[in-house]
């Protein structure tokens, strides 16, 4: 199989817009701005008050969409649009979303950002009631659970359905009559609500996507809330009790663009804190500060503005390197690095550098680097990277689904150090994320998802469970055997 070079892979970006007269090319204008979600495969399904119109493909959205011909050909005043990076089922066109269900008492579309913990079971369950299946991805499963449900009313066919489903999703639904937006119990994927000067209601996973349309944010929606919209405005409503709001923490460190806000928090502000906060942990004498382009470059001018140590660009990065899929070997994945960055020699040279990223996942990345600055002349590297250690997957929507891939809970930091060569390695603590990020709330978890640090999962694991006690055992024996 073929996999694709980047270590940390994105998760997917959901949009949808009400009542607006350029329904489908707001929808690819705002998915554009998420592009960073999710490269597999981009969707668009509209509505004009009588016929659905669709259009998918894999790949970028300017790839799906290259013949704006099938843009155009999306009429109707609502439309939904999905980006997509699987974390199951295949890449195929088959998982592309929106998902469109031709339900007789109502029909809709679905898109879905994260990941259900318990898809096997709900899938064996759906099979037995004779469901039909038209993908092999948890997203479509909802979409089958509210076909087959009794109740009367859609809204109470959805709710129903809804808490049957376990584990992270935020999704957008388009009816016949209006929209609806859904956040999991603990809100662990984002989803805000935004209008623009037309009135239209927008939908989406980051405020990005609004400020590309020109669209105001209303709100992020809380864990359990069901936003519905339709002619006469939005309402909120439970489709059941919040469990107390834990965001995905790489939303912050990672994944997110630069310029969202994610209840109330500036990701850009919270990449300079990380940074910031962990100069003061681990201060270190040196000559310059760089940083990894692009993800890290927001904690690395943090760093240097609280070290005092000064900021200047020691990489590039390649801007035309299309996304690159190679065999999984090691070897590989470090010449895909080599073909994304490169060394500016005059910044480097002579010089004690501090290396700031924002995640190691296998250490590929910090391995490269090492090698490159030292190749261009570095006297010393310390990297400091602005998250504390991934040592835990993640079930609720990001790629990393086993600790065998995670070199945090295979190997000490001393022993992270010496495989990637530089002189000096440290992460930031968990409570400097946490008070770097600071989002404003008093539940136990500070608002936050930390389980890919601390493994404390807001959640059970469900299906994923035995596969995560077995691979933990395992590698507490292989520990135990050196
Ligand atoms: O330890 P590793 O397995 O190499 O993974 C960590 C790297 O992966 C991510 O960057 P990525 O290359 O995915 O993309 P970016 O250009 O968006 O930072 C992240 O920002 C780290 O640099
Ligand atoms: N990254 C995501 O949010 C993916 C959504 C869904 N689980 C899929 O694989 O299509
Ligand atoms: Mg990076």
């Amino acid at each position: 199989m073929l996999h694709e070079i980047k270590s940390l892979n994105e998760e997917c970006g959901i949009f949808g817009i009400l009542n607006s007269k350029d329904a489908s090319e707001n929808a690819y204008l705002g998915m554009h701005s998420l592009q960073h979600r999710g490269q597999e495969g981009a969707g668009i399904i509209s509505f004009d008050g009588n016929k659905v119109y669709s259009y998918k493909g894999q790949g970028l959205l300017s790839t799906v969409f290259k013949d704006k011909n099938n843009l155009k050909k999306l009429i109707g005043n609502s439309a939904i649009g999905h980006i997509r990076y699987a974390t199951a089922g295949s890449r195929g066109l088959q998982n592309i979303q929106p998902f469109f269900f031709n339900d007789p008492r109502m029909p809709f579309a679905i898109s879905h950002n994260g990941n259900l913990t318990n898809a096997e079971t709900l899938r064996k369950h759906l099979a037995e009631c004779g469901a039909h299946f038209q993908a092999d991805s948890d997203s479509e499963l909802l979409g089958l659970l509210i076909m087959l449900d009794k109740h009367d009313k859609f809204m109470n066919r959805l709710k129903a359905s809804l808490r049957k489903l376990r584990g992270g999703f935020a999704f957008i639904i388009m009816t016949a009559k209006g929209m609806i937006g859904i956040a999991d119990p603990h809100g662990l994927r984002p989803i805000v609500l935004g209008q623009n000067k037309d009135g239209s209601y927008i939908l989406c996973s980051e405020t990005c996507a609004l400020d590309q349309i020109g669209a105001q944010y209303i709100r992020d929606l809380q864990p359990g809330e069901m936003i519905t919209i339709n002619d006469n405005g939005y309402t909120i409503n439970h489709f059941t009790k919040s469990q107390g709001l834990t965001v995905c923490s790489l939303e912050y460190i990672y994944f997110a663009r630069a310029d969202s806000v994610i209840h109330g928090v500036s990701v850009h502000e919270a990449r300079k804190n990380m940074g910031a906060a962990i100069a003061q942990e681990h201060p270190v004498k040196a000559d310059v500060v760089l940083g990894v382009p692009n993800s890290s470059l927001d904690a690395a001018i943090g760093y240097a503005q609280a070290s005092g140590i000064p900021f200047d660009m020691g990489m590039i990065k390649n801007q035309y390197v299309a996304r690159t899929f190679i065999e999984p070997t090691q070897d590989k994945r470090e010449r895909g690095v080599s073909m994304k960055l490169a060394a500016v020699k005059s910044v480097v040279q002579g010089k004690d550098i501090i290396l700031v990223d924002d995640s190691i996942v296998r250490g590929t990345t910090s391995k490269y680097i090492v090698k490159l600055l030292q190749a261009a002349g570095a006297k010393s590297i310390h990297v400091r990277i602005a998250s504390p250690v991934i040592k835990y997957p993640c079930f609720y929507g990001v790629d990393i689904e086993s600790k065998a891939e995670l070199i945090g809970a295979n190997k000490t930091v001393e022993e992270i150090r010496e495989s990637i060569g530089a002189d000096s390695l440290a992460y930031l603590s968990i409570p400097g994320m946490i008070n770097s990020i600071n989002i404003d709330s008093n539940n136990q978890y500070h608002g936050l998802c930390t389980a890919y640090f601390d493994g404390k999962y807001p959640t059970k694991l469900y299906d994923y469970q035995d596969k995560y006690d077995a691979e933990t055992k395992q590698i507490e024996q292989s520990k135990g055997v050196k």
